[in-house]
C-alpha cells in the first residue's frame, strides 16, 4: 500500500475506578493512538505503552517520538503489512510502538481487502469468554465487592492483582466467598524475589489457573527454579517479548503458560507466530489486556479467537475500565465477546467521542 501520511494522536481516558498493580496506580490512560492513510483505506492502530516506563521500558511520548524520527523514514513508500516487521528490524526494541504502526498498515490493507482481522489471523470462533482483570484493592471485604460485581456481570475468570503483603489473604477470601469453581488466577506483575518462594507456594492449596508474573521481567532462569517448586503453574507475560523469549521460556521450563499482548510482543503477526509456537509445545496461550480503548480492543478479541487461545483473556468489556469508548463499546453477553466480522479491525472511532478525549494531534505527511 501506498502510505500518503500518518497521524499521530493522544488521548487521555479517564478510567472508571483507579485501577492499582503493584507497579502503581492507572487513574487515567494516556493513549498513542496511530492512524494510517491511505488513497484505497485508513488504519488504526492503538499503542499500548504507559504514559510511564513502569510496566516496560516503552511509554507513550517515547513511542510517538521513536515513530515520528526512525520508524516512519524506515518505510518504503508502499508497504505490505507483512514487510513492516522486516522494515523496522534496524531499530532497535521499541515494540510496543512498532506493534501499533503494523498494527495501523494492517488494517488499512484489511479494510481495503474487506478481510477481518479475524479472518486474516485464522480465528477459529466467533466468539471469546472473556476473564477480567481485579486490581490491588484497600481492603478485603471492597475486593469480595469487586469481584462479586464482576461475576454478576458474568466474567467467567477471575485475576487479582498481587503483591508482598496482599496475597495469600485476599485469594483465600476469594475462594471462601465465591467457591472453588469460579476460575481464578493472580497477576505479580514481577514484584518477587525467588526467595519469596516459599509465601508464593502458600497460593498452591488454592487451585488457580496460574500465577502470572511472579519474578522480574529479565530473568528465565530463576522462573524455572520457581516453577519446579510450586504446583501452582507459572505463566509469562513480561518476560516474553517475541517468539525467540517463548521459545526460551519453554526450553527452560520457565513456564508453562504466556500471556500474549500483541504491542509487548511487537504486533499481532509476532503474537500469532508466539501463539503457533506455543501450540506445538502444548503451552497454553490467553490474550492480556493493556486497558485498551475499543480499538485496541477489537484486535485482540479477534486474536483471542485463535485455537491456541484456550484460557480466558484479560479481554473484557469497554466498561470495565471506560465510561464512554472512543468506539461502539464492547458488552459482555454470557461472559462472551463476539469478534468484530467487519472488514479490519471490524470498528471505527465515534468522532465525536474521539475529539472529547484527543490531547493532541500531529500529521506526519510521507
Ligand atoms: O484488562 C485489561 O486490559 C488490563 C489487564 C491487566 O491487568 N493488565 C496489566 C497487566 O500487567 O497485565 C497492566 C495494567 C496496567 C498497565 C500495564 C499492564
Amino acid at each position: 500500500m501506498k502510505i500518503t501520511g500518518v497521524e499521530l494522536r493522544r488521548i487521555s481516558m479517564p478510567l472508571v475506578a483507579p485501577f492499582r498493580t503493584s507497579f502503581g496506580t492507572e487513574t487515567v490512560r494516556d493513549i498513542l493512538l496511530v492512524k494510517v492513510v491511505t488513497p484505497e483505506a485508513e488504519g488504526w492502530g492503538e499503542c499500548v505503552a504507559m504514559s510511564e516506563p513502569l510496566y516496560s521500558s516503552e511509554y507513550a511520548d517515547g513511542a510517538a517520538d521513536v515513530i515520528r524520527r526512525f520508524l516512519l523514514p524506515a518505510l518504503p513508500g508502499t508497504v505490505d503489512a507483512g514487510a513492516v516487521g522486516r522494515a523496522l528490524e534496524p531499530v532497535k526494541g521499541h515494540r510496543m510502538a512498532k506493534a501499533a504502526l503494523e498494527t495501523a498498515v494492517l488494517d488499512a490493507q484489511l479494510r481495503a481487502s474487506g478481510e477481518s482481522f479475524g479472518a486474516f489471523l485464522g480465528a477459529a470462533r466467533d466468539r471469546v469468554p472473556c476473564g477480567v482483570s481485579v486490581g490491588i484493592m484497600d481492603s478485603i471485604p471492597s475486593l469480595l465487592d469487586a469481584v462479586q460485581g464482576y461475576l454478576d456481570e458474568g466474567y467467567v475468570r477471575i485475576k487479582l492483582k498481587i503483591e508482598p503483603g496482599w496475597d495469600v489473604e485476599p485469594v483465600r477470601a476469594v475462594r471462601e466467598r465465591f467457591g472453588d469453581d469460579v476460575l481464578l488466577q493472580v497477576d505479580a506483575n514481577a514484584a518477587y524475589t525467588l526467595a519469596d518462594a516459599p509465601r508464593l507456594a502458600k497460593l498452591d492449596p488454592f487451585d488457580l489457573l496460574l500465577i502470572e508474573q511472579p519474578l522480574a521481567n529479565d530473568d528465565l532462569v530463576q522462573h524455572a527454579r520457581l516453577a519446579r517448586t510450586l504446583r501452582t503453574p507459572v505463566c509469562l507475560d513480561e518476560s516474553i517479548e517475541s517468539a525467540a523469549h517463548a521459545a526460551a521460556a519453554i526450553e527452560l521450563g520457565a513456564c508453562s503458560i504466556i500471556n500474549i499482548k500483541p504491542g509487548r510482543i511487537g504486533g499481532y503477526l509476532e503474537a500469532r507466530r508466539v501463539h503457533d509456537l506455543c501450540r506445538a509445545h502444548g503451552v497454553a496461550v490467553w490474550c492480556g489486556g493493556m486497558l485498551e480503548t475499543g480499538l485496541g480492543r477489537a484486535a485482540n478479541v479477534a486474536l483471542a479467537a485463535l485455537p491456541g487461545f484456550t484460557l480466558p483473556g484479560d479481554t473484557s468489556g469497554s466498561r470495565r475500565y471506560y465510561a464512554m469508548d472512543i468506539t461502539a463499546p464492547f458488552e459482555l453477553r454470557d461472559g462472551h465477546l463476539d469478534v468484530p466480522s467487519g472488514p479490519g479491525l471490524g470498528v471505527e472511532p465515534i468522532p465525536e467521542a474521539l475529539d472529547e478525549v484527543t490531547t493532541s494531534t500531529e500529521w506526519i505527511p510521507l
